[in-house]
């Protein structure tokens, strides 16, 4: 399976820059969601989700279709709660319908990790919606009752080295579980909205207790209500995997840098781009004193 960018000649940085500013503006507004965390969090994991049914053994999958507005792709059992994400975008689509699905889920993702004060995050356009045909099946998504192996082995199918996982896997310093979405019960009072590396310090520096969550779901819990999944706790078991959540979690801008780079990997996988297509830096909120 082969998908080339389209390059819309007609559209420029400001088209999209004017999207990014009122999805940037609409987070800001509706800022009363999941407890006042807002939407920022449950947009990245809609771009995160979009991209991550991508397979490298034939190319499939990935943010290019974007069949998430497929009910085959939204109904899977790991995208419960994602609609939040999806009706927050209804309207932008409305207004803006000369943007790809795909476009626009991972737009989406990028703006909320940008205005949450994360590192800038270079965006190509060029994703083309894809008939329901297309739509790949459930089960790509990753489970996070697993060890450092599946850990591993799930980022190699998304063309993930042990760095990029690391780096990807310290989005969860965003926002929470939630018992009704996924069975694993996340604490409001830990959960941020701010893009930092305080997941890999949480990680480092809490005593972890692995117990079963009132779904009957096995999660480690701190004292101070914090909580992670086993799939982020194998992080600190596999002692390749530990000496780089060292790394980021002494290292801030070790980590934004890499960060940004296997997220814009991760939203491009299975996308062929061809020469000279343009590629964007949206400037916050902040940077344009809006
Ligand atoms: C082994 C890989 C991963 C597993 C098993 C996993 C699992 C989960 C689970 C179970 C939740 C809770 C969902 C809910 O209950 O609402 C969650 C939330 C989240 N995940 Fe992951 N995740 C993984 C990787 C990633 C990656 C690569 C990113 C982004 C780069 C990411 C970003 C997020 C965000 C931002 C949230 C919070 C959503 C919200 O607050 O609504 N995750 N993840
Ligand atoms: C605040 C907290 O629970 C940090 N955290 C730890 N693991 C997480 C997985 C998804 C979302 C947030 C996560």
């Amino acid at each position: 399976i082969v998908h080339i960018a389209a390059i819309n000649k007609d559209r420029t940085i400001d088209d999209y820059q004017r999207i990014y500013n009122k999805i940037a503006e609409k987070i800001r507004e509706d800022d009363e969601y999941d407890g006042y965390i807002g939407y920022g969090p449950v947009l990245v994991r809609l771009g995160w989700h979009s991209s991550g049914t991508y397979n490298k053994e034939n190319n499939s999958g990935g943010s290019y279709g974007g069949t998430y507005r497929f009910k085959l792709e939204n109904s899977d059992p790991s995208n419960n709660g994602l609609q939040n994400a999806a009706q927050f975008l209804d309207p932008i689509y409305k207004e803006f319908n000369w943007i790809s699905h795909g476009d626009l889920y991972t737009l989406g993702a990028v703006c909320a990790i940008q205005e949450a004060q994360g590192p800038k995050i270079k965006w190509r356009p060029g994703r083309v919606d894809l008939p329901e045909s297309a739509t790949p099946e459930n089960g790509r998504l990753p489970d996070a009752v697993n060890g450092a192996d599946y850990v591993r082995k799930f980022y190699a199918r998304l063309r993930m080295n042990d760095r990029e996982a690391v780096a990807l896997t310290g989005a969860h310093c965003l926002g929470r579980t939630h018992l009704k979405n996924s069975g694993f019960d996340g604490p409001w009072g830990a959960a941020s909205s701010s893009f930092t590396n305080e997941f890999f310090i949480n990680l480092l520096n809490e005593q972890w207790k692995l117990q079963k969550n009132a779904a009957g779901n096995k999660q480690y819990d701190s004292p101070k209500g914090y909580m992670m999944l086993e799939t982020d706790y194998a992080l600190i078991q596999d002692p390749i995997y530990l000496k780089i959540v060292k790394e980021y979690a002494n290292n801030e801008a070790s980590f934004f840098k890499d960060f940004a780079s296997s997220f814009q990997k991760l939203l491009e996988n299975g996308i062929d781009y061809p020469k000279g297509a343009p590629e964007y830096i949206f400037k916050t909120l902040d940077d344009q004193d809006m």
